[in-house]
């Protein structure tokens, strides 16, 4: 009599999974990883800025129950870059704007370094103009701070277009920077929290043209690791450059029920007019139809990476 070889359909759709990766097989190995990972106590984190920042306030929300000791660094770069020396187990970083939109740096960042996304954090931000202490408004010749926190008050600003706009790296390493020149014609764009320790006085409150103003931030680490409760994917994919080439990318989202969340296109700075999409996927990294739709974007596409899988922000109630 015939052996009966029927496996049972999930042994089935294990073995396709696998088919699927073929050649790809360390997508899987590193999904795996992910899935295994314990939690580490009394993590090092870093971010950008100084103490007051809103990355800082980020931070400190989003591992609030762990016992994290934080490392502050100058530039976005340094995070990435003290992550993989292994100085940091995280890094905090902005990457989108609910009004002036993404931070772009940090999407180039991520393309760049093979780093992956553990997290997210969405914090809501409030401006203040701050000046040193005796300062009034009438008084100011010019603004410093970050240019998605100067993006976020054009309003504000445009009503004293003698006022200067000047960039500066980060919104309360601008309030310190007030501090240290103490002089009534400078003030900085930063939070309460910034004006208060660099003892600057509030010339105006909420100067955010929107209200509903809040900064996404994701938590990156050298490894990846998926916490049971994970209902988001990020991948960075490349495409031919031939017609229908997204197109047919995006069909395997549709096709396997996948909801879209986010896409932005960043160009690849060593190949003029090729980009690099970073997509952002609802989901679970363990579900089949997420493996089978992955599996066939990296068939397809020339570069792909799962920079990903964690869980959505909670909606802000503060
Ligand atoms: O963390 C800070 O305070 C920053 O200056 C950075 C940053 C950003 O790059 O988006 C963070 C949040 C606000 O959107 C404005 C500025």
């Amino acid at each position: 009599m015939e052996e009966n070889n029927y496996k049972g359909i999930r042994e089935q759709l294990k073995v396709s999974i696998e088919n699927l990766y073929m050649g790809d097989l360390q997508i899987l190995d590193a999904i795996e990883k992910g899935l295994q990972y314990k939690p580490k106590q009394m993590p090092q984190v870093g971010y950008q800025g100084v103490i007051g920042s809103f990355s800082e306030d980020a931070a400190t929300r989003y591992f609030k129950d762990q016992d994290a000791s934080y490392t502050r660094y100058d530039e976005f770069e340094e995070v990435f870059e003290a992550l993989v020396r292994g100085e940091i187990d995280y890094g905090v970083l902005p990457i989108e704007n609910s009004y002036t939109g993404e931070v772009l740096e940090v999407y180039d960042l991520i393309g760049h370094y093979n780093l992956y996304i553990v997290g997210e954090e969405i914090v809501r931000v409030t401006h203040h103009l701050a000046g040193v202490q005796g300062s009034k408004i009438e008084e100011i010749e010019e603004v410093y701070s970050h240019p998605q926190a100067l993006g976020q008050c054009k309003q504000y600003l445009r009503q004293y277009p003698y006022i200067q706009s000047i960039p500066y790296a980060n919104t309360a390493m601008a309030a310190q920077y007030i501090e240290q020149l103490d002089n009534k014609h400078k003030a900085a764009i930063c939070s309460e929290k910034a004006a208060n320790l660099y003892n600057l006085s509030i010339l105006q409150r909420g100067i955010n043209t929107k209200s509903n103003n809040y900064t996404r931030f994701i938590i990156l680490s050298k490894t990846m690791q998926i916490l049971p409760e994970c209902d988001k994917v990020s991948i960075a994919f490349t495409t031919k450059h031939e017609s229908g080439a997204l197109y047919h990318i995006l069909a395997h989202f549709a096709y396997n029920g996948l909801n879209l969340l986010k896409i932005q296109s960043r160009p690849m700075k060593d190949k003029s007019w090729h980009y690099y999409f970073f997509v952002d996927l609802e989901g679970h990294l363990e579900d089949a139809n997420m493996l089978i739709a992955l599996g066939k974007v990296s068939k397809e596409s020339e570069y792909f990476s799962i920079l990903g899988g964690y869980r959505q922000s909670k909606k802000v109630t503060y």
